[in-house]
């Protein structure tokens, strides 16, 4: 979707926002309603001073220069203290009754969040960062709150003020109410201008190179460690200094050139509605029968029109309120459309190990070619299948659908002649162990982490997986051994050593079914041997028995073992069988086989010469 399209789609998903966002608010949202209308009625109360100005006003001039016959003055001052206490009043009870409904709002809609992703399809996390997750779940939650609890019966207090503000104008004196209604148009008129026809479109313009030029800040934010590797200097990020250089321009054309003299007129008008109000005056008071009732009048327009400049501001930040809340609400729907493991009504249990792709097809969301094209492939029950092919073949997606981290488009994987949507997905997750490069450790102790796979395990239990995953040296560098911190703000490890701690958490799981990545990549050679010891001691289980096992081989060395090897290009399987058979065959494994033995040649020639 093009920015301009995204801006128009946010803006269509403006109106309705508050209805959708209140949906979340369930029968509190009644509170939200009582809470608007007592924002409204404070507004309308707090009008009441200025009525009592007005009556003041009215009886000082029919008694003057007597100013002691006016005997009504302290009533009115005493009114006039009470309105304002009430109005003071009524706004709190309005305020107290919108939070209330706020905070259920935003507590409902952080439930149903994270109820949501708790249920999303594990591949949802692989293409949304859990940081933008957290700011959806938490961030839009609490902009929500401030919007319900305080901007929207601000707003619902505006148009009371706006209504409540034409209404006074023609009870007391038409003609002059008549001559503040002219500097209100006339304000009205510059905001229209400013924003309505070319000023929509120049907002939208401003709004989408707003957009841009956030959108290439955190690309050059993400690429600064490039740019210092390779000395670039910061014009290498054209695209961002562009951005920059095209918001000042749109920046200042806008309030320049655009807003410039109807901001300066409106301001100008709505601060000096005297300019319309004293020659009306003048006008009108020669023909005036009650005088002291006229001037009662003028004095109230006078002092009334102080609050012009206030309602025409609540105006302009009407709309921005509720454009507020369309942006929140849009992302939290976005973040509750995301695909959930859907769990059948009646789940199938699986009648043994074997793992099935049977005419698989599956195409990610918006890519224009399917990452697996008809894939058909067994891994028998305790055999060990190793996916090799080249880079972008297809082989991380084809074992992402047995934990189900998606769902195929056509065909179906099967575990013991069961489809695994069939299956209770507990059921599934408890049978199949998976190590994915991804993996990170949580922000608990290493035992603790070893421990999320099986938390009735015991110490003894856990250490003894750690072990078996060859992590014996990382607990003893570490001054806590396996009670030390790790994850976010704990103790460092590397990317090798984590890959460890991810395989003793597999091996505590201790399940039938274990789908593992075996990317060694960032491993120095003895992090990588002890890697390969910890995966063959996965693919065991602890009574020794060989576990049926879905490989993802990106080196060749691994698979020379493996019962079957399966090779993947451009999503179709182009061959599969042993290493021996593949060999034979002469095809693409062949070729890739003679490419390794090639680089291992090339190995030992160079490390021999710099002997
Ligand atoms: N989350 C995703 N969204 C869209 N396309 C994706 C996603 N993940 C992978 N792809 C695409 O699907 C195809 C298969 O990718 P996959 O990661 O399964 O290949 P691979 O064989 O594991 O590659 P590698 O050896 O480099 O890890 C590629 O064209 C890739 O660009």
């Amino acid at each position: 979707m093009s920015d301009s399209q995204a801006t128009k789609a946010s803006d269509a998903r403006g109106k309705g926002a508050v209805s959708r966002l209140l949906a979340f608010a369930g029968p509190r949202k009644t509170l939200t309603y009582l809470g608007c209308a007592l924002s409204a009625v404070s507004m309308l109360v707090s009008f009441g001073p200025y009525v009592c100005i007005w009556l003041v006003a009215r009886d000082l001039i029919a008694v003057a220069p007597d100013w002691g016959a006016a005997t009504g003055i302290a009533a009115y001052g005493w009114w006039a203290f009470g309105l304002a206490a009430a109005s003071i009043l009524i706004y709190f009870a309005g305020l107290m009754c919108t939070h209330l409904a706020a905070f259920r709002c935003a507590s409902i809609m952080r439930k149903r969040t994270t109820d949501h992703l708790m249920h999303a399809s594990l591949g949802y996390f692989d293409t949304h960062a859990s940081g933008a997750l957290r700011r959806v779940v938490d961030g839009c939650a609490a902009e929500t709150e401030g919007l319900l609890a305080h901007k929207l019966p601000d707003t619902a207090g505006s148009i009371a003020m706006i209504v409540g503000m034409l209404v006074l104008f023609f009870v007391f004196d038409w003609r002059l109410g008549l001559a503040c209604l002219v500097a209100v148009i006339i304000s009205l008129g510059c905001m229209f201008y400013m924003m309505g026809g070319r000023g929509m479109d120049f907002m939208t313009r401003y709004m989408e190179s707003l957009v841009k030029m956030n959108k290439t800040g955190t690309e050059y934010v993400r690429g600064i460690p490039v740019v210092k590797v390779f000395q670039q200097t910061v014009y290498s990020f054209r695209a961002f200094h562009d951005a920059i250089e095209e918001f000042t321009r749109l920046a200042q054309d806008y309030a320049v050139k655009w807003c410039q003299t109807p901001q300066s007129l409106s301001l100008t008008i709505i601060n000096g509605v005297a300019i319309f109000l004293v020659p009306a005056a003048i006008l009108v008071a020669p023909g005036e029968g009650d005088f002291a009732r006229f001037l009662a009048n003028f004095a109230f327009y006078a002092i009334f029109s102080a609050v012009i400049p206030t309602a025409m501001t609540r105006v302009m930040f009407m709309s921005e309120a509720f454009q507020s809340a369309a942006d929140a609400v849009s992302r939290v729907e976005e973040v509750l459309a995301a695909p959930v493991i859907s769990a059948p009504a009646t789940p199938r249990a699986p009648a043994g190990n074997a793992i099935r792709f049977e005419d698989v097809t599956f195409t990610y969301e918006g890519a224009d070619a399917p990452a697996l094209d008809h894939v058909s492939f067994e891994v028998p029950a305790g055999a060990t299948v190793a996916l090799v092919g080249p880079s972008g073949g297809g082989k991380t997606t084809a074992a992402s659908l047995v934990p189900r981290f998606w769902d195929v488009d056509a065909g179906r994987v099967t575990l013991g002649g069961v489809d695994v949507r069939a299956m209770d997905p507990h059921d599934l997750m408890d049978r199949v162990a998976f190590v994915f490069q991804a993996n990170r450790p949580f922000r608990q102790t290493i035992l603790e982490n070893v421990r999320a796979a099986r938390p009735e395990a015991t110490r003894e239990e856990a250490l003894a997986a750690l072990e078996a995953a060859q992590c014996a040296d990382i607990l003893e560098k570490l001054p806590q051994g396996a009670d030390t911190l790790v994850g976010t703000g704990g103790t460092h490890l590397s990317g090798g050593e984590v890959q460890r701690l991810m395989i003793a958490r597999a091996i505590l799981k201790d399940a039938p079914v274990v789908v593992l990545d075996e990317a060694t990549a960032f491993a120095d050679p003895e992090n990588e041997v002890k890697i390969q010891a910890a995966f063959k001691r996965l693919a065991r289980g602890r009574d020794g028995e060989p576990r049926t096992v879905l490989m993802i081989a990106h080196r060749l060395s691994t698979v020379r073992n493996a019962d079957k090897i399966v090779v993947l290009d451009s999503g179709r399987v182009v061959e599969q069988g042993t290493h021996d058979e593949l060999l034979a065959a002469g095809g693409l494994y062949a070729r890739m086989w003679a490419d390794y033995e090639k680089s291992v040649s090339w190995r030992i020639t160079s490390a021999q010469e710099v002997e």
